[in-house]
């Protein structure tokens, strides 16, 4: 068995990917920002605060004849952005891409932060981290992803996000034709939650890589690539006008530049970045000054190779065999 869904950047800037998955019986259907970087199914609900909710489409349990109140569960989660909900938690059936899991954990928000408030295209983010990561108490719950992993025709599954168009989570197979390159396979470390890997090097602008290893995530629930200090300025010197702008918080640059590409060597492969995927956005409607797609991760502790990575890509993320497999396309 397998499953296929079709997931499109929210905005013009990428900023998420929105991805529809139906719940209970009968189907409603949610946009939800799939997200390998956290473990939580969690929704808006009709249990959300009305004025947090307006403008969300909302998953109501009592409509649901599947929907099952798991009594004395509640979660609780705080982004790495400072974002943050919690609610109490229902099982209900979940369809991704025609794939169902018949009693998944769905977590109902009854506070959202004014991030989630603000953000009326989605309505949730569905966790595609490591079980471990969950925040429901007083028993953690399996990710969908998790629960279908068994019945799947193998344990993983690919995301294949582009540039303002429609991309796919396929579950349970490689469809290979997304690729142009071969699939390079490396260990993934699970414990902390989320999908992480080692990179074994980088380059800017199409040069040989160098052997500097980058530790860090594949996180399709972060827009940017965020990576360290060295290797950040390694690649703006590179770009003439680049300068870190205080009140954007990060690297700016003339939106007429013609950015370098940014490579990292991975499981034996390497992925190319094309310069044009780290101009990210204008800092403002019409601004002559433009955003930059790598930016630093000193405040955060952690690499992360979010969209702007993953775009240059198929990854394959292998629960079955612990592993995260890069491909160019
Ligand atoms: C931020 C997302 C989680 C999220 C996604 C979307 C949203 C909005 C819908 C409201 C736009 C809020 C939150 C990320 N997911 N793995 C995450 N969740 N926990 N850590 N990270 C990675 C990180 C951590 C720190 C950082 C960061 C990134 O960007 C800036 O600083």
């Amino acid at each position: 068995q397998t499953g296929s869904a079709n997931t499109n950047p929210s905005d013009s800037a990428d900023d998420e990917y929105i991805t529809n998955v139906s719940i209970g019986t009968p189907a409603q259907v949610l946009p939800l920002d799939f997200d390998t970087g956290s473990s939580d199914l969690w929704v808006f609900s009709s249990e959300t605060p009305k004025s947090s909710a307006s403008g969300h489409v909302t998953y109501s349990p009592s409509k649901s004849s599947t929907a099952k109140k798991l009594s004395g569960a509640s979660w609780s989660i705080t982004y790495g952005d400072h974002s943050s909900s919690s609610g109490d938690v229902y099982t209900d059936k979940v369809t991704v891409g025609g794939f169902s899991v018949s009693s998944q954990a769905v977590e109902s928000a009854t506070k959202v932060s004014t991030q989630f408030v603000q953000d009326t295209v989605i309505s949730g983010l569905l966790g595609l981290g490591f079980d471990v990561g969950n925040t429901v108490k007083p028993r953690a719950q399996k990710t969908w992803f998790s629960n279908a992993a068994n019945s799947l025709a193998q344990p993983l599954f690919t995301a294949d996000l582009k540039h303002q168009q429609t991309g796919s989570y396929n579950f349970g197979f490689i469809d290979t034709t997304l690729a142009k390159g071969p699939i390079g396979y490396t260990p993934a470390d699970g414990s902390e939650g989320y999908w992480g890997f080692t990179a074994t090097g980088y380059s800017v602008g199409g040069a040989k890589l160098n052997r500097n290893s980058i530790t860090g995530i594949a996180d399709t629930g972060t827009t940017l690539l965020l990576l360290d200090d060295d290797v950040v300025n390694a690649y703006y010197n590179n770009v003439e006008s680049a300068q870190y702008d205080d009140s954007q918080q990060g690297v700016v640059f003339d939106c007429s530049e013609d950015l370098p590409s940014f490579s990292f060597g991975v499981g034996g492969t390497t992925i190319t970045i094309p310069g044009s995927l780290i101009n990210l956005t204008p800092v403002s409607d019409g601004s002559s000054t433009c955003f930059g797609g790598l930016q630093s991760s000193a405040d955060i502790g952690i690499n992360i190779f979010g969209d702007v990575a993953l775009k240059a890509a198929l990854v394959v993320f292998d629960l079955g065999n612990e592993r995260l497999g890069w491909a160019q396309k």
